[in-house]
This record gives structure tokens, C-alpha cells and sequence, in this order.
């Protein structure tokens, strides 16, 4: 059962206690009570996931934004964007990001994996050592419309019995035939690849999401499904914010970190305990909560620790360094025809969809507004290459991330076409850190957005990829012209600028406790993901990324988290 006080819990001794029961917190909380001699208790801050019908429907995720399931982190002013803040939304709810993300389903290339095994020198963060840890968290199924999707997707490459529904997407749109008559027209960076979730991510390709039934399918409707609530030895806790981990005691002079202090309710009058795993505490509170927690703490920059008047306890400076995150914005063709050959939707439509989809989990609202996006490199013979390093991790390696949104209803299409233009591996880094020592003042997060030239240069890539595709013949009849963020003849300068004004966070921090060798004098973590310098503690969530993965990152974190589980299980037997 899901628990909001501490007092309703059994007096039990918990072998492991998870901080966050987000994303991978609710992997490990299933996976670990699975050996019935283990009590494993989860501290999540937000509020339960049950009921939430914004978080349920597909197409409603956008409202969980700037409420009580969201953290509502601002960045600090973005010298790239022109001294901007932005919105930086993060689930505070049973589930985490996966609770109130947009669903899509992408892996990125297996060169992503490749990079972070050569670079923690641990073969088992590998493509292939990855990939049974990939299906063993998916529960492929068919998508709601459930149309013929042969030739959609490669069927060897899925995972049945996971626990996570992944889907193809399930409202076609008109859009979707336009995008697969270009791709044949023209073929090479945009030829179409069957499955790019394959370990070879480029071309274009149709979406999956982690959706089934109908509904969202998220870490806390999965893994923490009422089957797994009713074992005996797992305790979950939510409205509960933890505000530090304490050092226990000391082995051979290194501190041993098992004890979690924790603080009832969202503010910080509520009632404060402390609990301590007799095994281990594992962090799953996500980039920003696991660097800010473990600053609390007394584990990061000694100096910069100090200097807010915390007392380090181990000095680990890369704790909240190498924040990574993709820049993107979307650019707005307006369709030159008339209303009768679009399709705009009513309050009336919105009506009739809800009705339809409470009747029978089908129509328009199990769609999440994206059904293809093309995956491609910045040709070899850019000018990019003279100045920068490639930071694609390989030859299958995407540099941009293109998704089309349609907005029709098939067979019509929508008023106005949209083709996100995102930066799938960045050169830009930021960072998180204390602006006090109070737990519940927000840290300071620098998404660092924009701030490598390289990144400027390959959103304006994007556009010109962009642009190239859309010459496609099949086109031809939308009339189709740049409306936003600005026009088809705007200049150099108004195009940066504009970009400047508009580019955002794509919303998937990573790298903020990063994985690096055993014995390097730089990471946080180790490559089984033990914190370095202290005992007792490990971190297993997006924030261990060294790199990003060119795609979402939910796939990339449920990896982590079902391989995380059975190193740790193993490490107890
Ligand atoms: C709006 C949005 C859209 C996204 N869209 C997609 C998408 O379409 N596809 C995709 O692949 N990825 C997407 N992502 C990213 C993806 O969801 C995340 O990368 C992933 O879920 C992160 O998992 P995690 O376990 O690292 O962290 P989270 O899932 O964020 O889990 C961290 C948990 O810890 C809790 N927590 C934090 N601090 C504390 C504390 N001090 N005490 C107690 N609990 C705490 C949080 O409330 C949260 O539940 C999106 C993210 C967002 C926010």
C-alpha cells in the first residue's frame, strides 16, 4: 500500500531505503522486493499517481505542467537565450518524469552505450550487454487503434514481458503518409528505418510510446501496479521529502552513509524523521533531486559546500557538474489552404474524445501529438566540422532530432504543421547547485543552454534539414510557409536571435552524478553506480548518464535501473 505518514508504516528494519520513487526508484522498489527477505522502503516527495486523470490519458500530459506534479524548477538567467529563464518541468508524483512525461519511447543508437562502457570501463553498460535489460522492461503490445503494424517496427528487437507497455503511436494523422512519400523521394538521410530503437537510430521512423490500453503506461502503473503494492515487504511512502543522507558510522575511515533524514508533507514545518537501511541507500531522486540531496549532504564541491556553510563529508567536486540537456524549439508552418480542408478541434470534439476514451480507452486522446520523427547527421561536408568536435558518440549517431506534428484528424490535416528542431547530443554543459542550505530553497540550476557555439550552429542545421525536406513534391499542395519563430526570409542575425528567444531545455537533464572509471579522480559514482569516497550509498537514475543518449531518456533510465537492480541484488546474495 501506498502510505502518506510515516506512523501508518510497520516497525520494521528496512534493508534498503530508495529516495524517489520516480522513474528508476520504482524499477528498483519492485525488482528488489521480489526476494522476500528484503524491506525496501520508498520516500517519494510528490503525491501518489492513483486517480491523476491528467497523468492517465495520453493526450492530456501537458496539464500535470506548473502544478502540484511538477517540481516548477526555473533555470538561472541563460546567457545563450538571451538572459532568459526557462521552465524546467520535473514529476513530483509517484512515477517521477514518467508519471507526467510526453511518452515517446526512443533508445537512442547503440554507439550511446558503447561510449559510456568505454568511458566507465565496464563492459556491462554496453549495447549488447544492455539490450536484455532493455526488453526485460518492456511489454510490447499492440497500439490502440489496433491497426496492421507490420513494417512498422522490427519485431526481434522488443521485449515481451517487461514490465513498461511500449506502442506504436495510435491516432493517424495525414501528415503521416506525406512524411513516408518524402522519405522515398528522397532517401538518404531521410530514407525510412524500420525500427530506430534498433541500436541504429538513423533516418526516419515511427514513434513508439509507452502507452497501452489506451493509457499512459509510467514506472508507478507498471512497477508499483496494486500486484506489487500487496507484498508485504515493500513500503511506499509519498508527501515526504528527504532533506539529507547522514553519515551512520565510519569503516576503516570511510564515512558510511545509510541513514536518511526526511520531512513530512510539502513545507518545511512538517514532522521530521530519520530511518536507516541496514543494507543500502540508493538515490533515485533524479538529476536534480540526486545532486541537490546529496549537497545537502555534505558530498560535492568541499569549497563551494563550505562556502554555503555546509560541512563536506566527502569531497567529490563533479556532484551537479556536467548537466546535459538538449536544446530544441519548434518551428510553425501555417498551411495555406482553407478551413473545410483543415481540421481544427472544438470544445465539442474534446467532448466527444473524453467520452470516447472513458467509454472505450480509444480515439484522439491516446495519441500524444507526434507519430514519426526523422533521426539524422550533419553532413560530413558542413562547415561545423572545421571549428568542432563531433559529439555524436558514432557513425549511427543522430546529431538532430526532427518530429513532426501533424494535428489533424485523418484524413484531413491540421491548420498548421510543426517540426520540432532538437540537438540530440549537445556540446553545452550546466550545472546544479546550493543557493542555501535550507532543503527546501531550490537549487540553482544553469542549463547551460546555448552556451557552446557548436549548438547554435546545429539547431541552424536543423532548420536547413528542415527545409530540405520539406522540397519533398508531396508538400507541394499544403503552400506551406515559416510562420514562427521566424519568417522563410528572414536574415542570419533575425534567425540566431530568434533562436536565442525561443530555444527551451528539451526537458531531459542528465549527467549531474555522472559514472566514471573506479579510482578516477573525477564522477560521482563508480561503474556500479556506489557513490566514491563514502560507503552505504548508491545512485541509480538519469543523473549517472556520463553522456546523453541521443533520444528521450526514459528507455536509457529504465536500463539503468533493471541492470542496477540485479547488480545490487547480486552484491547481497
Ligand atoms: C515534461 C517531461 C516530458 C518528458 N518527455 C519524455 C518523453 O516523451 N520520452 C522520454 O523518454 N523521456 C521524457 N522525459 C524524460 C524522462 O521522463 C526522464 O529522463 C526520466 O523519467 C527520469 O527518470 P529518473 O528516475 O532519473 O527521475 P524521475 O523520474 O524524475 O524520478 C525522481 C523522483 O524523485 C522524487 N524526488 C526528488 N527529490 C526528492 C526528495 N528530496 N525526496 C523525495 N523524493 C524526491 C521526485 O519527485 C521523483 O518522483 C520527459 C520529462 C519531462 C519532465
Amino acid at each position: 500500500v501506498i502510505q502518506e505518514a510515516f506512523t501508518a508504516l510497520p516497525k520494521v528494519s528496512y534493508d534498503f531505503v530508495i529516495v524517489g520513487g520516480g522513474t528508476a526508484g520504482a524499477v528498483l522498489a519492485n525488482r528488489l522486493t521480489e526476494n522476500p527477505r528484503w524491506n525496501v522502503l520508498v520516500l517519494e516527495a510528490g503525491p501518489s499517481n492513483e486517480g491523476v486523470l491528467d497523468s492517465i490519458v495520453p493526450n492530456y500530459s501537458f496539464n500535470l505542467q506548473s502544478t502540484i506534479y511538477d517540481w516548477n524548477y526555473t533555470s538561472t538567467p541563460q546567457p545563450g537565450l538571451n538572459n532568459r529563464r526557462v521552465a524546467i518541468p520535473r514529476g513530483h508524483i509517484l512515477g517521477g518524469c514518467s508519471s507526467i512525461n510526453g511518452m515517446f519511447y526512443t533508445r537512442g543508437s547503440s554507439d550511446d552505450y558503447d561510449r559510456w562502457a568505454k568511458v566507465t570501463g565496464d563492459d556491462g553498460w554496453s549495447w549488447k550487454k544492455l539490450l536484455p535489460y532493455i526488453m526485460k522492461n518492456e511489454r510490447w503490445t499492440t497500439p490502440t487503434d489496433r491497426r496492421n503494424i507490420s513494417g512498422q517496427y522490427n519485431h526481434s528487437v522488443h521485449g515481451r514481458n517487461g514490465k513498461t507497455f511500449v506502442s506504436l503511436y495510435s491516432v493517424p494523422e495525414a501528415l503521416d503518409a506525406k512524411i513516408m512519400e518524402a522519405s522515398k523521394e528522397l532517401g538518404g538521410d531521410f530514407r525510412h528505418n524500420i525500427d530506430t530503437n534498433s541500436g541504429d537510430a538513423l533516418g526516419i521512423g515511427w514513434l513508439q510510446v509507452t502507452v497501452g490500453n489506451g493509457e499512459r503506461s509510467s514506472a508507478a502503473t507498471a512497477y508499483l501496479a496494486p500486484e506489487y503494492l500487496k507484498r508485504p515487504n515493500l513500503h511506499v511512502l509519498v508527501k515526504n521529502r528527504v532533506t539529507k543522507v547522514l553519515q551512520t558510522t565510519t569503516n576503516r575511515g570511510v564515512p558510511v552513509v545509510r541513514t536518511v533524514q526526511f520531512s513530512e508533507g510539502y513545507t518545511s514545518t512538517g514532522a521530521k524523521y530519520e530511518v536507516t537501511a541496514q543494507k543500502e541507500v540508493i538515490m533515485s531522486a533524479g538529476s536534480f533531486g540526486t545532486p541537490h540531496v546529496l549537497q545537502l549532504s555534505g558530498i560535492g564541491d568541499a569549497k563551494e559546500l563550505r562556502a554555503v556553510g555546509i560541512h563536506p563529508i566527502a569531497d567529490l567536486p563533479s556532484v551537479g557538474k556536467n548537466l546535459t540537456d538538449q536544446p530544441q524549439f519548434t518551428l510553425i508552418w501555417p498551411l495555406g489552404m482553407n478551413e473545410t480542408q483543415t481540421f481544427t478541434p472544438t470544445a465539442e470534439h474534446q467532448a466527444q474524445w473524453l467520452a470516447e476514451w472513458r467509454a472505450n480507452r480509444t480515439g484522439p486522446l491516446t495519441g500524444v501529438g507526434v507519430n514519426s520523427i526523422a533521426w539524422i547527421r550533419i553532413p560530413d561536408s558542413s562547415p561545423i566540422w572545421q571549428n568542432h568536435s563531433d559529439p555524436a558518440a558514432g557513425r549511427k549517431t543522430p546529431h538532430l532530432e526532427l518530429p513532426f506534428i501533424g494535428g489533424g484528424l485523418y484524413p484531413l490535416p491540421g491548420r498548421i504543421m510543426g517540426t520540432n528542431n532538437v540537438v540530440a547530443e549537445p556540446h553545452s554543459r550546466g550545472s546544479i547547485s546550493l543557493n542555501s542550505k535550507d532543503p527546501f530553497d531550490p537549487p540553482l540550476i544553469d542549463m547551460g543552454i546555448l552556451t557552446h557555439p557548436y549548438d547554435l550552429l546545429a539547431l541552424k542545421e536543423g532548420i536547413s534539414a528542415i527545409r530540405k525536406f520539406l522540397t519533398a513534391s508531396t508538400f507541394a499542395e499544403w503552400n506551406l510557409s515559416l510562420a514562427y519563430p521566424f519568417k522563410d526570409d528572414s536574415t542570419d542575425e533575425e534567425i540566431e536571435q530568434a533562436i536565442r528567444n525561443v530555444a527551451a531545455s528539451n526537458v531531459h537533464p542528465v549527467g549531474t552524478a555522472a559514472m566514471s572509471p573506479k579510482g578516477a579522480d573525477y564522477g560521482v559514482v563508480d561503474p556500479d553506480l556506489r557513490v566514491k569516497k563514502v560507503a552505504g550509498l548508491r545512485i541509480v537514475d538519469a543523473s549517472v548518464m556520463p553522456f546523453i543518449t541521443c533520444s528521450h531518456t526514459q528507455a536509457a533510465v529504465y536500463a539503468i535501473a533493471e541492470r542496477a537492480s540485479d547488480m545490487i541484488a547480486a552484491s547481497w546474495r
